[in-house]
């Protein structure tokens, strides 16, 4: 048996082209054999992790922290700039809520197609359409173009599709914020029923329900995993560094 992690970063770093100029992106096209007409902003450095199967990891860190790049990396949505990555098995990423979403289809169409991409037969699509439409729970609206949807709509279509994925590995990038209470805990509690078999990897600001849910905890800072371990723990000290950080600038001793 392979004791492959399920999740293997290893030394994975992310650099951004920043252009100065609207036209420096033209020059770079034209010139960039000869050139360089942006700067490198390296969002992360060097980020080294494996989550084994089963586990349930939440990650932490503050606003710019580089949090979605790492998922949108390990979704292969962007490539690393360096290092390696794997993900073992069927993924279902809720992040980026409906960014792939075509605005003139039906929440319908949109829901068969994006559960074609993650992996389903027509079969299966078939076979599931009315659960996902039951999950999203947007009544007639589920037949209306998505261009009429507000963001908490689009957000439970796109969290309804990867309810019935079928996948191995669940990434959640701050899922629940746009949903209200009542999909929140509908949601809280479709993770934690697939947590009982499935990896989860997990952004959120709520740490105590990342607290609740994970096993273990990873504050990712200067694009670096400050720390991981025990979901306790990690909080505490990151709760610590954020007062901290609040007390110093607020000029307070
Ligand atoms: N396409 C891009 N081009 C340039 N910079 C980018 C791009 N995408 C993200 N960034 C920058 O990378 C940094 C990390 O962004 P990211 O969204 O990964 O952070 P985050 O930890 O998820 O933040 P938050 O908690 O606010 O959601 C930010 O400074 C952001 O401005």
């Amino acid at each position: 048996m392979s004791s492959e992690p399920t999740i293997r970063c290893a030394g994975v770093g992310k650099a951004f082209q920043l252009y100065a100029h609207q036209n420096d992106q033209l020059k770079q096209i034209l010139f960039g054999l000869w050139k360089k007409f942006y700067k490198d902003k390296w969002v992360l450095h060097d980020v080294n992790f494996t989550v084994e199967r089963g586990e349930r990891v939440g990650i932490v860190g503050r606003n710019g922290a580089g949090k979605t790049t790492l998922l949108q990396i390990l979704c292969g949505i962007t490539q690393p700039t360096k290092g390696d990555f794997s993900v073992g098995g069927r993924i279902a990423p809720i992040l980026a809520l409906g960014s792939g979403f075509d605005g003139l289809l039906t929440g319908r169409e949109n829901a068969r197609i994006g559960a074609a991409i993650l992996g389903l037969s027509r079969k299966e699509v078939d076979a599931c359409i009315e659960d996902i439409a039951a999950f999203a729970d947007i009544g007639p609206f589920f037949e209306q173009p998505m261009r009429t949807y507000s963001m908490g709509m689009i957000a439970r279509v796109a969290f309804a599709i990867c309810a019935y994925a079928k996948a191995d590995v669940l990434i959640v990038d701050e899922a629940l914020s746009v949903g209200d209470e009542i999909f929140q805990r509908k949601c809280e509690k479709y993770i934690a029923e697939f947590a009982k078999t499935g990896t989860i990897l997990m952004v959120s600001h709520d740490l105590n329900f990342l607290a609740s849910l994970c096993n273990r905890v990873l504050w990712l800072e200067d694009g670096v995993v400050r720390e991981i371990g025990d979901p306790a723990k990690v909080v505490a000290d990151y709760r610590k560094a954020m007062r901290a950080e609040e007390t110093q600038a607020s000029g307070v001793a």
